[in-house]
């Protein structure tokens, strides 16, 4: 088969059709454009370039002002009471041309909690938790905080009072009457896919998309996620980047897209995202793919949270997942993950405190004589505080000498209070500790310190230095901040993290962790054993390889990358938009095909020449592979191509040499198969297109290692 002519072309459903010259290319515009840019896609190239060069500038900056004992920033007094600490979140940096990049951070929680003190007057209270502690360390942007202030609010003066007290602290409140924060944030969010992304399962009586509550739930969630989008939409300016944070607004990126296709949109999961088999049991599980599809760019905390979304919209939406995230109809929708961190200089510093020095000497004073251990979490079934305090009995059981000489502290932050499962959880804590406490306790000690309330920053600082052992045993965790906060606090002392393997925090910290499956409660007994008896060198080799991650990886890295990652996703779709091949224009087409006597015609197969095949909820592939049959309709048509002497024929696809020779066998046409590792013309014989000497003993390992994997999934 020769080519003559000039004019190819390739019919492909996905790439439309497309006539593409071979002499007469159009220039590449938009790398030779030094001058002021012109269209948006120069706009955002320029703007690329400058980020990356403020980056440089930035670091820079920051080593020195982290090195500055005097730098503004180098002393936090107390734990967010800090009048100027949101002020300094949300000042942002001056770029070059003296603007700064808006974001907009829209989460379910405001980073503070409002208690009304009069008809028109509002006290603001920062509010704990592991995203308002991350986001406390970025300072890169010019930050509006969106979301709900944590009370309800009816009256108008209340409202209007309110609205003027946080925009002082630039937040914009999204208000949520009672009715909605029941069904969306009770309901949906906490009683559903909290307990389904941390695999508890979906409730038992949820079990069926047709029970009432579930269905009023998910209407009030998707009711709440449409309200954050008005008010996104309402203080949205061009250029601003909206980051979407957590399960609570899976519905959120969809809504916004809808009403305006252009504004940048990232969406970051804080929980673990869990295996498809796990969320293909949710009732709503394709609406609430599609919609987080939606943004431009998904974030998690890890890399098999991030490889599970893809595999449940592979296998669920029918979609195609590549190594940059999931395709739909050649959008790309950017998957990637961003591990997030602390804001370690923060800890490292309120140690020197004169508050957090006292805190550390009494602590020390009073457990003198005695190694402490440490668990700080919300008191949730996902941190697998029952499991902790089950496997310090045993370790007390079986380690008599050990009963008088350690002692457990367990902060228990009482969370989702109005949740009936986290009530029941309560009791439950509270009956085993009193148990152990009965069993072990003397006149004088008790093992087990239990306290269900929060601390402030310089105790929680305090505690953390001088504790010997820090005891994590979340059953699933999406990241878990408190470990890295415990490492940044034990430059003196390098105690010992346990820290569980379902933690998400488990893939940067294992290293220097002892890692435990916290359902094996004999392993975490013969851990605390082994935790309190390390020698002081291995402390030290595993304190330090932690401390360095903690230090090098924080909460504004991440913030950053993430809102840069988002930024470039924007630039290179524009990018590949360019590449697509313009639309065929129909009638030029024409003419030039029927003036030419030398034509090759490429087609793909799949959607192209076959009926369309509806994947929705089925393995996609293998259905396509077993259903792939040319469509009636254009046997005729494509005989009579064929049988042109002035026309090459080829189909070309992905599929197997057999679906092909199975096809077009009697057809005079050329086949490629396995995209074109295999060529015959019909009647010759398969030939592969593959240089002789090439060594392909690799495929087969490869094949194996595939295997393996896809049936791990
Ligand atoms: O506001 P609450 O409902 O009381 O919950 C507090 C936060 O809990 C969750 O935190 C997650 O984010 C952390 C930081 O990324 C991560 O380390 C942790 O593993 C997660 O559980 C929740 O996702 C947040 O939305 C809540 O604000
Ligand atoms: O008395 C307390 C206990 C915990 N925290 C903070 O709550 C966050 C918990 O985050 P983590 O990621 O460990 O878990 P989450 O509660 O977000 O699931 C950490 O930043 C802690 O410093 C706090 O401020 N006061």
């Amino acid at each position: 088969m020769s080519i003559s002519s000039q004019e190819i072309c390739i019919l492909r459903k996905d790439k439309n059709l497309a006539l593409l010259q071979t002499n007469g290319m159009p220039g590449n515009k938009y790398n030779c454009s030094p001058g002021t840019p012109r269209t948006r896609l120069e706009r955002l190239l320029r703007e690329r370039e400058l980020r990356k060069f403020n980056k440089s500038l930035n670091e820079g900056e920051t080593e020195s002002s982290t090195n500055d004992p005097s730098s503004p920033d180098a002393e936090t007094s107390t734990w967010f009471n800090d009048e100027e600490s949101l002020e300094t979140v949300s000042a942002g940096r001056v770029s070059l041309d003296g603007s700064k990049q808006r974001l907009l951070v829209v989460a379910n929680r405001l980073p503070v909690s409002a208690v009304r003190r009069g008809e028109d007057s509002w006290q603001l209270e920062m509010s704990v938790g592991g995203l308002v502690t991350a986001l406390l360390g970025v300072k890169e942007f010019e930050t509006r905080w969106i979301g709900w202030a944590g009370v309800n609010v009816p009256d108008e003066i209340g409202q209007k009072a309110l609205t003027k007290a946080l925009a002082e602290k630039r937040c914009i409140p999204v208000f949520l009457d009672e009715e909605i924060v029941h069904q969306y944030y009770n309901g949906y969010c906490n009683n559903i896919l909290w307990p389904l992304f941390h695999y508890l399962g979906l409730p038992q009586e949820d079990r069926l998309a047709t029970t009432r509550s579930f269905q009023s739930q998910l209407d009030a969630y998707k009711k709440a996620n449409q309200m954050f989008a008005d008010v996104v939409n309402e203080h949205y300016e061009e250029g601003d980047v909206v980051w979407c944070h957590d399960y609570h607004l899976m519905f959120l990126p969809k809504c916004l897209k809808e009403r305006n296709n252009k504004m940048k949109v990232g969406w970051f999961l804080h929980t673990p995202f869990p295996s498809s088999e796990i969320h293909r049991t949710l009732p709503s599980r394709s609406e609430l793919l599609r919609s987080v599809l939606a943004a431009d760019l998904v974030g998690f905390h890890t890399y098999d949270y991030a490889r599970h979304f893809v595999s449940a919209c592979t296998r669920i939406l029918g979609l195609e997942g590549t190594p940059e995230g999931v395709e739909d109809q050649g959008k790309l929708t950017r998957v990637a993950a961003f591990p997030i961190g602390i804001d370690s200089d923060r800890f490292i510093r309120a140690l020197e405190l004169p508050q957090v020095q006292d805190h550390m000497k009494e602590l020390k004073e009073r457990f003198a004589g005695r190694k402490v251990m440490l668990g700080v979490d919300r008191l949730d079934m996902i941190k697998g505080i029952p499991q902790k305090i089950l496997a310090f009995e045993k370790f007390l059981e079986e380690n008599p000498n050990w009963r008088d000489k350690v002692v457990l502290l367990q902060i228990a932050v009482p969370t989702r209070t109005d949740v009936p499962e986290y009530q029941k959880l309560t009791s439950q804590v509270h009956e085993i500790v009193g148990r152990i406490n009965g069993r072990f306790g003397t006149l004088t000690a008790v093992p087990i310190h239990h306290l269900d309330r929060s601390l402030d920053f310089p105790a929680l600082c305090a505690l953390y230095a001088v504790t010997d052992v820090a005891l994590v045993t979340s059953s699933r965790d999406g990241m878990n901040l408190v470990s890295y906060e415990f490492v940044a606090c034990q430059a003196s002392k390098k105690g010992v993290l346990i820290l569980s393997e379902f933690a998400g925090a488990a893939q940067s910290l294992g290293a220097g962790a002892i890692l435990v499956n916290p359902w094996n409660i004999t392993e975490v007994a013969s851990s605390i054993g082994y935790a309190l008896n390390m020698p002081a060198d291995e402390r030290e080799k595993r304190h330090h390889h932690n401390f360095m991650h903690v230090t090098t990886h924080t909460s504004q890295e991440w913030a950053a990358t993430f809102v840069s990652e988002l930024n470039d996703t924007i630039v290179e779709a524009q990018l590949r938009l360019r590449q697509i091949p313009p639309i065929l224009p129909i009638e030029v087409a024409v003419d030039r095909y029927s003036k030419s006597n030398n034509r090759l015609l490429i087609l793909g197969l799949n959607a192209t020449l076959t009926e369309p095949v509806d994947t929705l909820g089925r393995k996609a592939n293998q259905i396509k592979e077993l259903e792939l049959k040319l469509h009636p309709d254009l046997q005729e048509p494509l005989k009579k191509l064929c049988d042109d002497p002035k026309t090459t024929i080829v189909v070309l696809s992905g599929s197997d040499r057999s679906v092909l020779d199975d096809n077009f066998g009697d057809y005079n046409l050329w086949l490629a198969a396995e995209n074109g590792m295999f060529l015959r013309v019909t009647g010759g014989e398969w030939m592969t297109t593959m240089p002789e000497n090439l060594n392909m003993d690799w495929v087969d390992s490869v094949k194996v290692h595939t295997l393996v994997r896809l049936s791990l999934v």
